[in-house]
């Protein structure tokens, strides 16, 4: 399974990026990971509604970009569904089953993911109603992939 985990901004703070990366390297044992982050759009302190629509399109555009046809894509998103972790692992093995072989999680920059993303997204997955940083959710993310990925091999984890 190729795993692609795109996000808006460069990861500037160090314990973010360690934690990430060992989770990515974990997580090479199962599949292909690969971590995509696109430019980010200055947002001023007061952007109007207007403004902070062409800001979300722009980075929008950015992710889409990024994406193939083919692409199963799963947008992080706080209304979006709440699962297990075990509920992730079965659809992740739902999509290998039905021959999705490429997989996207798409996590929003401080403004959150355009409609045209949300409209492109097959699914939209919530990690709780509660707003997390991006960053930090990628670090989230990607051991909750790793976590799926040990369920269906049915391999220890702790709880
Ligand atoms: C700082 S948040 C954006 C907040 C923005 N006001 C919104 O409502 O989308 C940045 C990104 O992190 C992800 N995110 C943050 N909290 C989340 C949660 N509880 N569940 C899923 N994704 C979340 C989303 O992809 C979001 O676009």
């Amino acid at each position: 399974m190729n795993i692609q985990v795109i996000t808006v901004g460069k990861l500037k703070e160090k314990y973010l990026k360690l934690g990430i990366t060992e989770y990515t390297k974990r997580l090479g044992a199962y599949a292909k990971i690969e971590l995509i982050e696109v430019v980010d759009e200055k947002a001023p302190e007061q952007a109007s509604v207007a403004e902070m629509k062409q800001i979300k399109d722009k980075e929008g555009e950015r992710i889409l970009s990024k994406l193939h046809p083919d692409t199963h894509v799963i947008a992080l998103a706080i209304e979006g569904k709440m699962l297990t972790s075990e509920q992730l692992a079965d659809n992740l093995d739902k999509l290998a089953t039905y021959g999705k072989s490429k997989i996207a999680f798409v996590i929003g920059g401080s403004l959150g993911l355009s409609d045209d993303v949300m409209k492109r997204a097959n699914e939209s997955l919530s990690f709780s109603k509660m707003t997390f940083p991006h960053q930090l959710m990628k670090l989230v993310l990607v051991e909750q992939i790793y976590r799926a990925f040990r369920i269906n091999r049915g391999e220890p984890y702790h709880k």
